[in-house]
């Protein structure tokens, strides 16, 4: 190896930084500390601990500029964090002070995670039937086209939650998906968002950019001809796939100014994770300039009408008048950004945002959306929303009847 390019490797190795291409060190779950970053995907598992230096920067250009500027000269050169729905709220980008990767991570054994004294649903079911019957109502006046609500659920914990052995349960059970903890800004305390989410907001490799938005959905049964049923009933969905092509317009056409070349497969497919089955389409395209970073990207696609609604203004204002609750990072991008402008940005959903007060009990509030669409039926996306509970709710072991 030439000398400065064993320096280099020796410097990175000090900080702890290895490329996915690289390094398979394993362990980053066992590794997880509270406060720490961790992103896993089918392929490979990012864990990032520390802050050296927090971006915050509003502005989605100014963001991706002083990002790509600090990791120039950072011995660490990967930029992890969350932007959040909240358009009020800031971006919270780290630069940390270790980042680690692996390979895909194994199932592990399961363990339990910590029991609820109460749950509040915040509203409750009956209440978020009625925030979509409304918004149903604004779909049918012609004012919107397609907007997302979401319910939540509020848990009391009995004791502090375990988020290694949950982050551990969510990887078992979500394979094909992304599982994630992100320290998220707090005032006092620790506010953890925490979550296995299907969705991939975009991912850049080199001039290579792949977005894979979800929507549509319809829940898994436990009997296989249901579940097959089930899964076919999507397919056949008129209201599902004008939901599912909304998504993938806005994608293309915001990702469309950035790349030379995209191609967007005119029929979406069907996946599913063990609760819910999805409308999913694989976007591929060729950027323009190479200096585009992973990070500016994901500013220029969050968020997206799988999270949001179209038009965006209209639709987040109706989201603003329903939903009982501020969002926060539920429903916002998770990801990371190299000093070559490569990342992965996950959508921020399936997740709970735990919050760790100095005294008093730990709470851990779970978020679930639905697409509401004219044809939607309040019912349906109750049913649909319990389902997709069931991510989180399962990895913590816990049994609630939300019907
Ligand atoms: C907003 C959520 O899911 C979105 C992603 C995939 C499918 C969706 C749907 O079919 O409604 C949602 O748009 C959520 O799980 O909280």
């Amino acid at each position: 190896m030439h000398p400065r390019a064993l320096n280099v490797f020796k410097i990175l190795r000090r900080a702890g930084f290895h490329r996915p291409d690289r390094g398979h060190d394993g362990q980053v779950i066992e590794d997880y500390r509270p406060g720490s970053f961790l992103l896993t995907s089918p392929r490979r598992a990012l864990l990032a601990t520390g802050e050296r230096q927090v971006v915050t920067d509003p502005d989605p250009d100014e963001l991706a500029k002083r990002v790509t500027k600090l990791l120039v000269d950072s011995p660490v050169p990967v930029a992890v964090g969350a932007l959040p729905f909240d358009d009020q709220a800031a971006p919270h980008i780290v630069l940390p002070d270790t980042a680690r990767w692996s390979g895909p991570l194994p199932a592990y054994p399961r363990a339990p995670v910590g029991a609820a004294v109460s749950v509040e649903p915040v509203p409750s079911r009956a209440g978020y039937a009625r925030a979509v019957a409304c918004a149903v109502d604004s779909l049918r006046a012609g004012e919107l086209r397609k907007v997302v609500l979401a319910r939540s659920l509020r848990l009391t914990m009995a004791a502090p939650v375990d988020v290694r052995t949950l982050l551990a349960n969510l990887v078992s059970d979500n394979a094909a998906g992304f599982t994630y903890a992100v320290d998220l800004p707090a005032t006092t305390g620790r506010r953890t968002l925490v979550g296995a989410t299907p969705e991939m907001l975009l991912s850049r490799t080199g001039t290579t950019v792949v977005a894979n938005p979800l929507a549509g959905s319809i829940p898994r049964d436990q009997d296989p001809d249901k579940d097959r049923a089930n899964g076919e009933a999507l397919l056949a969905s008129v209201k599902d796939h004008e939901e599912h092509r909304v998504v993938v317009e806005a994608v293309a056409d915001a990702l469309a100014p950035f790349c030379r070349s995209l191609d967007v497969p005119e029929k979406p497919s069907l996946i599913s994770t063990t609760a819910v089955w999805h409308l999913s389409t694989r976007i591929t395209g060729e950027l323009l300039d190479p200096g585009v970073t992973s990070l500016r990207l994901a500013s220029a696609l969050h968020p997206t009408p799988a999270v949001c609604g179209t038009p965006v203004s209209a639709a987040r204002a109706t989201i603003t008048a329903l939903e009982p609750f501020g969002r926060g990072f539920y429903a916002g991008a998770i990801g990371w950004c190299d000093a070559d402008g490569d990342g992965e940005w996950v959508v921020g959903i399936r997740c709970g945002e735990l919050v760790e007060p100095v005294t008093g009990p730990s709470t851990m509030t779970l978020y679930s959306g639905a697409g509401i669409m004219p044809a939607s039926v309040p019912d349906l996306e109750v049913t649909e929303t319990s389902a997709k509970f069931q991510t989180l709710l399962r990895a913590m072991g816990l049994h609630l009847d939300l019907t």
